[in-house]
């Protein structure tokens, strides 16, 4: 299905965005590996998610809606199964690391064709390392076979919350020492959430680095989880906000987590109106109200420090700079050509075909903006949900309508996306 955005008036309201997958993800996992009923509030209901809670299903979880919450009731996994992980790297990583600590349980993973093209062996070597049995290269299909661990101290370069949380969900089934560390710290949703079941993973700025430990309590009771608006989903409207003349957009409960607001202190700096407030702590994780409003930008300078935590958002802060007037840079993006397409070859592609002039600098990314930008193109979206969202965001302040080529996989992780930006006042159909 093909999806156009046309140029709009003013993006005006709120925007209702759905919860955050990545703690979704979480919340299913350790909602299964714990003893007794999980209650989930504002669970991501997308396709990424759906395939994480079909995947402890069939390990033997019990998962079930209650009205607008989800219940997940742990029991003793069981094997061996098939896990179909579709086109969602944090399934397939977290669950090879909840597999690998559980003797007897053998499952094997598989993916999408994007999902088998991106690297598992981050993962998998240090869970082989710890004792797991791995069958299987670096890519899907892989076969894990849990059994009782021995400890680890991982040196996880580049950062990766997917793998440090993998580790982390695997010693779980261990006593021994398990500690994870980073040069710049990756989310720690796994680490916030182990707390709201019971256990405790410290976090230390030490001389080499950022060093993450598994504390001695690793048996997990059920909670009741509330999880807030997704930022990487929220990044569209309102990058949309910033970039549509005479526009503010506002959207409530998002996640706040430090770790993930690299973009929005970004568009800050480069001169748009970003407002928090009604900030609080919900299931351990900081939410706020954020507002964004349009305004002429400058261009930015990203740091390789800075990308984690807007990794996910980089198609949508490079739409922002197209509307920069004048060069932008965003360095360290090595990680951005692993995710489900080479994101980087396609952000540059499209803006091309949009009329920006954008090069790959190594890993640096070099934006020329010019305050407008032409459209009236036809993106390759290569199958990515967020390439075809950053593009749709771009054609609603662009001269010219913009068309994506695919849009089904916008529900891997923002499924009302179109409805939202519709809500706003933006003109895609
Ligand atoms: O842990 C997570 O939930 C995620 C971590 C990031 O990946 P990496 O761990 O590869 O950086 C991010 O890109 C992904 O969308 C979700
Ligand atoms: C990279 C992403 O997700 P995953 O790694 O879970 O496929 C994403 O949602 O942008």
């Amino acid at each position: 299905m093909k999806l156009s955005a046309r140029p709009a008036g003013p993006l005006q309201g709120e925007a209702e965005v759905p919860g955050d997958k990545s703690c979704s993800h979480r919340a299913l996992i350790l909602g299964a590996m714990a003893e007794g009923e999980t209650r989930i509030s504002g669970l991501l209901e997308s396709d990424d998610v759906a395939a994480t809670a079909r995947a402890i299903e069939s390990l033997g979880a019990e998962v079930r809606r209650d009205g607008k919450d989800w219940l997940v009731r742990g029991r003793p996994w069981e094997g061996p199964v098939a896990i179909d992980c579709g086109n969602s790297g944090t399934t397939a990583r977290l669950l090879m690391g909840a597999v690998a600590g559980m003797p007897g349980v053998h499952a094997m993973l598989s993916g999408d064709a994007s999902l088998a093209a991106r690297p598992m062996q981050r993962v998998t070597l240090p869970l082989a390392r710890m004792g797991a049995g791995i069958q299987g290269g670096d890519h899907l299909p892989i076969t894990v076979e849990g059994a009782l661990l021995g400890g680890i101290e991982h040196r996880n370069v580049p950062a990766s919350a997917q793998v440090k949380s993998a580790i982390l969900l695997a010693g779980l089934g261990t006593s021994a020492p398990v500690t994870v560390i980073e040069p710049v710290p990756s989310r720690d949703h796994t680490e916030i959430m182990l707390h709201q079941f019971g256990c405790q993973a410290s976090v230390d700025d030490g001389p080499n680095g950022w060093v993450t430990s598994l504390g001695a309590q690793r048996t997990l009771a059920a909670c009741h989880l509330h999880i807030g608006a997704d930022p990487s989903s929220a990044a569209f409207p309102l990058v949309a906000a910033a970039i549509v003349s005479g526009s503010t957009i506002m959207v409530r409960g998002m996640l706040v987590n430090p770790l993930r607001t690299g973009l929005y202190e970004v568009l800050e700096r480069m001169g748009a109106g970003v407002e928090l407030s009604g900030e609080r702590i919900q299931s351990g994780e900081i939410v706020a109200d954020v507002q964004v409003r349009a305004a002429p930008l400058a261009p930015c300078h990203v740091s390789v420090q800075q990308v984690p935590a807007m990794i996910d958002e980089i198609p949508a802060l490079a739409v922002a700079c197209a509307f920069a007037d004048g060069e932008s840079i965003i360095e360290g993006l090595g990680e951005l050509r692993l995710k489900e397409s080479d994101r980087f070859g396609a952000i540059v592609a499209g803006l091309a075909a949009c009329g920006v002039s954008a090069v790959a600098d190594g890993d640096a990314l070099r934006i020329f903006g010019g305050g407008k930008v032409r459209g009236g193109a036809s993106i390759a979206t290569q199958g990515d949900h967020r390439i075809a969202m950053a593009f749709l965001t771009l054609g609603s302040a662009a001269e010219q309508p913009v068309e994506v080529d695919e849009a089904e996989m916008i529900g891997t992780s923002f499924p009302g996306f179109v409805e939202v930006m519709q809500s706003l006042g933006a003109d895609i159909g």
